[in-house]
């Protein structure tokens, strides 16, 4: 579902956090949100999942602002990793991807064969098949992810929202995750950090840095050295990947660019 954030301002403790950010991810899209630490990626995300209100501005899904659901509503749009992950489940992995179904359910509704088939699908696009009997607390960082990134594709949302979902993972579960994104042909927003990822991984990106966003466009639109040396404050060269043609950066890492070089 095409997801527009319109002209949004956060202000959080008095201080404005993100102010006139605007970033439209349409249909089936993969928009990423990049951007230094600080910068207000998880700001932005969290209005989208209705974790923060916005200061001015808004948050539309399809037709709607996102603000004006109810709770069954919003959660059948929009489904969240957020970067704030409980650990503490008391649960089972299959319970707590089995969470994801809930805005699908009436009342006093117990699982039916339908939502067993969901979850098992949504472990095994995240290589957890098989494991649906573990403790969730007794995972490591990685497989917590990936379990809650199944609940997340369990929820079956219209828009996905993954706040640096590869953190924590192992390089052969960052490719499969982002393969798996790609697949899904689901209009997703993700903040990461991962430069060259996100070049990979997505349709669009838009580049924040004090809270307002500097660029967007396609990678190779936005990924620039000169880009990569005003927001980032790094040296780099962009090349092209030698195997799938993705702009690659190849950072210099001997030698910072001077930072707070003011951005056009
Ligand atoms: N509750 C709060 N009160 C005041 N300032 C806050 C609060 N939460 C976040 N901020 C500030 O908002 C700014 C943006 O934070 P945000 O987490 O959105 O950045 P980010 O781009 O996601 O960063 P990172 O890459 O480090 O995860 C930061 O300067 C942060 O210190």
């Amino acid at each position: 579902m095409r997801t527009a954030i319109e002209d949004l301002q956060v202000t959080l403790s008095g201080r404005t956090v993100v102010s006139g950010v605007r970033i439209v991810a349409g249909e089936g899209e993969v928009a990423g949100l990049v951007g230094p630490n600080g910068s207000g990626k998880s700001t932005v995300l969290r209005t989208v999942y209705r974790h923060l209100r916005p200061h001015a501005g808004r948050v539309v899904v399809g037709d709607r602002d996102v603000r004006e659901l109810t709770a069954a509503e919003a959660a059948r749009r929009v489904a969240a990793l957020p970067q704030e992950r409980g650990s503490d489940f008391e649960l089972s992995v299959r319970e707590v991807v089995a969470m994801g179904r809930t805005p699908y359910k009436r009342a006093f509704a117990g699982d039916d064969g339908r939502d067993a088939a969901v979850v098992a699908e949504a472990l095994e696009q995240v290589g957890m098949a098989g494991e649906g009997r573990r403790r969730f607390s007794a995972l490591s960082g990685g497989e917590r992810q990936r379990v809650l990134l199944a609940r997340a594709l369990a929820q079956d949302p219209s828009v996905l929202v993954l706040d640096e979902p590869t953190n924590h993972l192992d390089v052969r579960h960052q490719v499969e995750l982002l393969a798996l994104l790609r697949q899904q042909r689901r209009t997703t927003l993700i903040a990461l950090h991962d430069l060259n990822a996100a070049a990979s991984v997505c349709d669009r990106l838009h580049v924040l840095h004090r809270g307002a966003v500097v660029a967007s466009g396609t990678p190779r639109e936005v990924l620039t050295p000169a880009l990569l040396a005003e927001v980032f404050g790094v040296r780099a060269a962009v090349v092209e990947h030698p195997l799938t043609g993705d702009p690659l950066i190849a950072f210099d890492h001997r030698s910072p660019v001077a930072r707070e070089v003011p951005v056009a």
